[in-house]
């Protein structure tokens, strides 16, 4: 059992990003995931575009964006031209959730919904086949290092089950408090793509820390 694992920068140390950076491109990663935080959808401010291009300039896998910003659609395409690859955006920050996703899709990149722990999937129903992945957040968006919410797993089911009964290939991302104590479960649950900043970044050896979420026998 295989997983598509998505190291989170916010982890990184700042100070040394670049050697960062080159650790996920020599590791066993799939992703590097890319936090945007706004001060106003969540309470922290994190980075945006100027880091992204920079990031993109020596990261090797692919970057998966991922939005905690109000009117993220006003931005879709700094974001593409900055580096992204994948895009997602939060459900409670899209009134026009379905022309949102179709605008990623028409930039050439994977679309992706992200839903805070409180929001059931079943209000994913209208949008599920359109979607590349969904991104089931399994802490409130805000801040790295926070506890994962358990009540995750039942989700993950919710979800698997819907994109099953819909025909939908969207994939599930689940970005939280990750780590190798729970990473089997939520595969074994349904869930196809790991976010991991803390577990990865925090780890004497970040290498084998992606590869221990990775590899689930
Ligand atoms: O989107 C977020 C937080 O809002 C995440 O991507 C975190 O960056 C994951 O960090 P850990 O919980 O793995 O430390
Ligand atoms: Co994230």
């Amino acid at each position: 059992m295989k997983s598509i694992v998505a190291p989170s920068i916010l982890a990184a140390d700042f100070n040394n990003l670049q050697r960062d950076i080159e650790m996920v491109n020599e590791s066993e990663a799939d992703l590097i995931h890319f936090d945007v935080m706004d001060g106003t959808f969540v309470p922290n401010i994190s980075f945006g575009i100027p880091v992204l291009e920079a990031v993109n300039k020596i990261a090797k896998k692919p970057i998966d964006v991922h939005l905690m910003i109000v009117n993220p659609e006003q931005h879709l395409e700094a974001f593409k031209n900055a580096g992204a690859d994948y895009i997602s955006v939060h459900y409670e920050t899209c009134p026009h959730l379905h022309r949102t996703v179709y605008q990623i899709k028409e930039l050439g990149c994977k679309a992706g919904v992200v839903l805070n722990p409180h929001t059931p999937v079943s209000l994913l129903e209208g949008v599920i086949t359109d979607v590349d992945f969904v991104l089931l957040m399994s802490v409130n968006p805000g801040f790295g290092g926070q506890k994962f919410i358990p009540h995750t797993y039942q989700k993950v089911k919710d979800l698997k089950k819907m994109i099953r009964e819909s025909g939908s290939k969207a994939l599930i991302e689940i970005d939280g408090g990750v780590d190798a104590s729970n990473a089997k479960a939520l595969v074994e649950a349904g869930a196809d793509m790991l976010v991991a900043g803390s577990y990865v970044f925090k780890h004497p050896q970040p290498k084998e820390a992606i590869s221990s979420i990775k590899h689930l026998s």
